[in-house]
């Protein structure tokens, strides 16, 4: 069985609705009016052991529904959640001993606490055997570099020593598995690749699962191998990431700068001219139809260039041509 089995889940949230004005609260409190909003409409998938997979989708996809049911919070309306053969909701207590948790918009310390005295409550919580807690927290303590932030509150940290307490607050009873949902959410570029880093390691390094919703596609090109695309409440993609690549973007982009005097073509056999700026044209080709060496070399032999160079699609432009193609906007 994989270590994460997902099957044909479902989620649909109750919404009190009520009329604007003073009259619509007060017929309100006479007659509730309800909408339900279709959050997850048969989501599967599986995780073996020691992946790490990149869940991405527009706001509202269902993403952070997805999380809370995987770590027990949210009960599904309807389908099968297995991890490690346990129900996460009717089995919380032994699943929440086994998982970790990051909410980048939530903090799971305590505010007014100094992060020291709430890494050892949440040894008590979990009932963290005392030799081992005192291993692992020197080592996250370090490898997060949180040594300066022991003794102060939570509430006097920065977001990104926030972020990378709550990592190591995720990690203090060494689960299996970590959801982390928005962890890189407002950090700058440094905190980032800190936590980039880190992540990396604990995936590689002690075979942690981890399961990673982002909207910095960053994150997904550093991290991810395979990413799932959800959208509307259903998965629209489950692949590498190159293979998502590929069958978005069946075409290529070749920037050519020409000589100052040189005149620009207006067409090129083999492209479709994109765009023209100055002296600079861009093309868009098919590279099974045209061969970029033999495009470069006919453009070059030509006319007078000063520079060539063939562009690969940002992984944000990949996504966002994606959802057009499968009208996965905002919900
Ligand atoms: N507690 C709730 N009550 C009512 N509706 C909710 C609740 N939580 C989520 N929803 C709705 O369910 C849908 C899925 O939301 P969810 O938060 O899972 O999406 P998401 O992919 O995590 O979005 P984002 O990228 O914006 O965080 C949305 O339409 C959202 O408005």
């Amino acid at each position: 069985m994989p270590h994460i089995l997902v099957d044909h889940l479902r989620k649909t949230y109750r919404i009190s609705e009520r009329d604007p004005g003073v009259m619509g609260a007060l017929r309100g409190l006479v007659q509730r009016r309800h909408r339900t909003v279709e959050a997850l409409s048969g989501v599967s998938f599986s995780l073996e052991r020691g992946e790490l997979l990149g869940f991405i989708g527009p706001n509202g996809a269902g993403k952070s529904t997805t999380i809370k049911i995987l770590s027990g919070i949210l009960r599904p309306d309807g389908g099968r959640v297995k991890i490690d053969g346990r129900d996460p909701f009717a089995d919380r207590e032994r699943h929440v001993a086994r998982i970790g948790v990051v909410f980048g918009q939530r903090t799971q310390l305590w505010w007014d606490l100094p992060v020291g005295d709430g890494f050892d409550l949440l040894r008590d919580i979990y009932r963290v055997d005392p030799v081992r807690y005192r291993r692992t927290r020197d080592e996250l303590v370090a490898l997060l570099h949180l040594e300066r932030v022991l003794d102060q509150p939570v509430r006097q940290l920065s977001l990104g020593q926030r972020m990378r307490a709550e990592i190591a607050a995720a990690l203090l009873h060494e689960p299996d598995i970590l959801f982390l949902d928005e962890p890189t959410i407002g950090l700058d570029a440094p905190s980032k690749l800190a936590v980039r880093d880190f992540v990396r390691r604990a995936n590689r390094e002690r075979g942690t699962t981890v399961l990673l919703t982002t909207h910095d596609m960053h994150d997904i090109e550093a991290l991810a191998r395979r990413v799932i695309v959800i959208g509307h409440g259903r998965v629209l993609a489950d692949s590498p990431v190159e293979a998502l690549r590929a069958q978005v973007m069946a075409e290529r982009r070749l920037v050519v700068d020409f000589a100052q005097d040189a005149e620009l073509p207006v067409e090129v056999a083999g492209a479709r001219v994109h765009s023209r700026d100055g002296q600079t044209l861009v093309l868009d080709f098919d590279p099974a139809q045209t061969a970029a060496p033999a495009l470069i070399a006919r453009i070059a032999a030509a006319h007078a260039v000063e520079d060539i160079r063939l562009e690969g699609l940002a992984i944000e432009a990949v996504i966002a041509r994606f959802y057009a193609m499968h009208g996965a906007a905002e919900a």
